[in-house]
């Protein structure tokens, strides 16, 4: 089973709005949500250029001196914005309170669109000249490729295809961007890993990962699938999409927030990815879906507002500050 790969989705005719295979795109959504929690999509209309455009940004901000990318850390662990070195997080306590063992071999920089140029005086264009401007473009793509997702979303769970419009208008996307150094096995980083087991705590997640640059197609990232860790490779042209736990608390469980990875192998590589994670503003109650439930008594979740939520899962997960 360890072969079997997450299934890629092309969207392209749902966005053509061709008849007949624009259902079949949300019947596959459905399924893959049911199933796996995580998909590839292409055909989704993102220009490549602005994709690259970050990703070569994005290296060039990491390779710099720790200490000019400390001058955009703000002291406060992970979960606040800024940049966040090595050493600070432990995602795993974002399922397991208790969890022991070494941090994450990731470093990371976290923007919302709103706190793009940056939280601290110094001006990230200074230190990596056009970085915001790069940035800017990307998020105004994401943000309509999160309107796609959630409408194919809503058909996909029989509702109304506007059903989510206004939870979209103001939908939170946040962008990680994660560095994984080249990196020593030593007593400190064996039994780490580059970002350790765990859900994504929002919407849905639209991820881009760099593994299909390396010559040897090593994979890093997996997913749990029914007990089997799964690798997940997606294509140049491609994103990777996976449902957060909000998707699945809304859903009645019916679509799955799965747990994955990123594992601590082919550390002689540096690894970059850019993650977007869209969840609905802090305020909006997440309540089971109509249609996911026949009466109350089946609901599996109680009400929660998406922003009570995320605190308590980010509260857990820094470990030093
Ligand atoms: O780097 C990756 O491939 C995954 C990162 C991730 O899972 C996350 O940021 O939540
Ligand atoms: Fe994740």
């Amino acid at each position: 089973m360890a072969t079997e790969g997450i299934p890629t989705i092309d969207i392209t005719h749902f966005i053509a709005d061709t008849p007949i295979l624009r259902d079949d795109v949300i019947k596959q959504w459905d399924l893959v949500f049911r199933n796996y929690g995580f998909c590839i999509i292409t055909g989704h209309g993102i220009n490549d250029e602005y994709i690259d455009n970050l990703y070569k940004k994005s290296l060039d901000f990491f390779r710099l001196p720790e200490a000019d990318k400390m001058k955009f850390y703000l002291g406060k662990g992970y979960g606040v914005g800024g940049y966040v070195p090595r050493g600070i997080e432990m995602v795993s306590k974002s399922v397991d309170k208790e969890a022991v063992g070494q941090p994450d071999l990731v470093e990371n920089i976290c923007f919302t669109m709103n706190t793009i140029p940056t939280h601290t005086d110094v001006c990230l264009d200074e230190i990596v000249p056009e970085f915001t401007v790069t940035m800017h473009n990307y998020f105004l793509s994401i943000r309509q490729l999160a309107q796609i997702i959630m409408k194919i979303s809503a058909l996909a769970l029989n509702l109304d295809p506007s059903y989510f419009s206004e939870i979209v208008e103001k939908i939170e996307i946040s962008l990680r961007l994660a560095y994984y150094a080249k990196t020593e096995i030593n007593e400190s980083t064996k039994n780490a890993q580059r970002y350790g087991a765990h859900t994504d705590y929002g919407g849905f997640t639209i991820l881009k990962t760099d593994d299909y640059q390396r010559a040897d197609k090593c994979h890093s990232l997996e997913v749990d699938h029914n007990g089997t860790w799964l690798p997940v490779i997606s294509p140049q042209n491609s994103f990777i999409i996976n449902s957060g736990d909000l998707i699945e608390r809304w859903t009645n469980g019916i679509w799955k927030s799965a747990t994955h990875r990123v594992i601590n192998n082919n550390l002689d590589n540096e690894r970059l990815s850019m993650v977007f994670f869209t969840t609905p503003h802090h305020d909006t109650i997440i309540d089971t879906l109509p249609g996911t439930y026949k009466d109350d008594k089946d609901k599996l979740y109680e009400p929660i507002s998406a922003g009570e939520h995320l605190k308590e899962k980010l509260m857990r997960t820094t470990v030093k500050k």
